[in-house]
């Protein structure tokens, strides 16, 4: 279970986040959407600690992230941030091998090499384990980059925009995934999202935020409706259904 209570953030005198509480259930795809500017990569990154919490708490299961020690985090929460500086000297497997880190400090075992195989398999990466990642493209990079977060093999995923770059197959290959991830093995994976179809098709809970504040949480079909999408973007859509669930189109 992840909870956020009464979570705040101000920069400045700006106000960024607005008393933000939240309860999501396990095993589950939750897609974070709204507008640009509205909070989401703020809210992932004080989830994550990479940011200092200035209001209100934050926990997954019974680790509070303010008292959990840093290792205990690695092994519970991993992020993809929505930009990412890797070291380009770095052949794919090398960068895999980093996911693993919480659990060999440097001095990787058979069951993290193992479990790189393993991912490099699930995520169609084989082919260019020993290509520096210099080389690859916009796309492959992003794609190597969530397969290291999936390494790292936590229970909470936090993905930032992963579908930045990819294309049609490589979209859906990893919602297919993320959905095994979390109906199969048990995670729980928080993703943000701008395509909202993918949101529509893939997620098992919606939660929309705009202006710092969370304004709606719930099944996609129960939440992604016209005025639902009006309010949040101010774009007037058209919702059909396919194979029960909603497919948002731009109102022509
Ligand atoms: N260091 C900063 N200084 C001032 N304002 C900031 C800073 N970082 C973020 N903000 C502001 O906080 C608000 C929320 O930003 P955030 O990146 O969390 O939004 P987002 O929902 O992830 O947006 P996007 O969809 O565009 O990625 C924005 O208005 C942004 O301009």
């Amino acid at each position: 279970m992840i909870t956020l209570s009464h979570v705040s953030h101000h920069i400045g005198s700006h106000t960024i986040l607005d008393d933000v509480s939240l309860t999501l259930a396990t095993s589950q795809v939750i897609a974070l959407i709204g507008p640009n500017g509205a909070g989401k990569s703020t809210l992932f990154s004080l989830m994550s600690r990479l940011t200092p919490l200035q209001k209100g708490s934050v926990s997954f299961d019974e680790h509070d992230i303010e008292h959990a020690d840093s290792q205990t985090l690695a092994k519970t929460v991993a992020m993809l941030a929505q930009e990412n500086h890797i070291q380009g000297r770095l052949r794919v497997e090398e960068l895999l091998m980093f996911g693993r880190y919480p659990y060999h400090q440097g001095r990787p075992t058979d069951k993290d090499r193992q479990m790189v195989q393993a991912v490099m398999q699930r995520f169609e990466l084989l082919d260019m384990a020993k290509r520096f990642l210099s080389t690859l493209s916009g796309g492959q990079r992003q794609r190597v980059l969530i397969a290291m977060i999936v390494c790292q093999d936590t229970p909470y995923l936090l993905l930032d925009e992963p579908l930045n770059n990819l294309d049609m197959y490589h979209a859906g290959q990893l919602m297919r995934e993320l959905r095994s991830l979390t109906h199969q093995a048990g995670k729980t994976v928080v993703i943000v999202l701008h395509d909202i179809n993918q949101a529509a098709q893939f997620a098992d809970t919606v939660v929309m935020m705009k202006g710092g504040r969370i304004i709606q949480t719930g099944h996609p079909t129960d939440v992604l409706t016209h005025d639902a999408i009006d309010d949040l973007y101010g774009v007037d859509v058209t919702v059909l259904t396919h194979n029960g669930r909603p497919v948002i189109v731009d109102t022509l």
